[in-house]
């Protein structure tokens, strides 16, 4: 397990993955290796998909995904989710090196039922945070900590990490994890997520440049309900 600096003050979960197996994954950009955990403490599955040489000790680029089913698997638009996935893993092929975690937090934590009824919140007005609250949940319950026996398995220990999200980069330094460079990860912007991102830079501090605050008052288009 790797563990934080002494002056780190941060106290690091102690998590309980298990390594199961890996194997090939074709996929259109690359044929990557995929390796699948378990995680004893949820009972899920967590992935993770490298290519190259990934444990020679430099940094290595990466992408730290949660699970959106809607966005990942049913091509919804209202969040960025799915296309930010396939761009992180053209970019990896591209480079011929590198890893996605697919963390199975889906709904930032509150599964995938509980992201419906928030979705069913917004539908009527609140914005992606009002909606967590008012179902009685923190606005992020991610944890960030279940990468660390992966890292330690795939031997490493520095990140060049796509993300838009300051507290993901901050949460997996406090975890004593090296964060060499933060790399921007800024796609598909559609008028039915538009506002949605504006949130999220807004009340998640996701570094979002150039949105106009016009625009970003989190309503889903009347037509997000026919195509969703
Ligand atoms: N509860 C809730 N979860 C959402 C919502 N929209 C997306 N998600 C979940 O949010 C997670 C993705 O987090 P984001 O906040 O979009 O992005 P991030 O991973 O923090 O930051 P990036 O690295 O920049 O993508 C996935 O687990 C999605 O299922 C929403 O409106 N409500
Ligand atoms: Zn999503």
């Amino acid at each position: 397990m790797l563990s934080p600096t002494p002056s780190d003050a941060v106290a690091v979960p102690e998590e309980k993955l298990e390594f199961v197996s890996s194997c090939k994954l074709p996929m259109p950009w690359a044929t990557f290796e995929l390796h699948a955990f378990y995680d004893q403490i949820s009972g899920k599955e967590h992935l993770a998909l490298t290519l190259g040489d990934i444990g020679n000790g430099e940094p290595v680029l990466s992408r730290v995904h949660s699970e959106c089913l809607t966005g990942d698997a049913l091509f919804s638009q209202r969040c960025d989710c799915g296309a930010q996935l396939e761009a992180a893993l053209k970019k990896i092929a591209k480079e011929g090196r590198g890893v996605l975690f697919y963390l199975r937090q889906e709904g930032r934590g509150i599964g995938l039922l509980n992201k419906v009824r928030a979705y069913h919140l917004q539908d009527h007005g609140a914005d992606t945070v009002e909606a967590n609250e008012r179902l009685g949940f923190a606005a992020d319950l991610r944890r960030y900590t279940i990468c660390l026996p992966m890292l330690e398995h795939l031997h490493i220990t520095s990140l060049r990490l796509m993300t838009n999200n300051p507290r993901k980069v901050n949460a997996l330094k406090e975890s004593g994890i090296e964060i060499a460079e933060r790399i921007p990860l800024i796609v598909n912007r559609n008028p039915f997520n538009i506002a949605y991102l504006g949130t999220k830079a807004r009340k998640l501090g996701h570094l979002i440049p150039a949105l106009d605050k016009a625009e970003t008052v989190e309503k889903v288009p009347p037509a997000a309900h026919d195509n969703e």
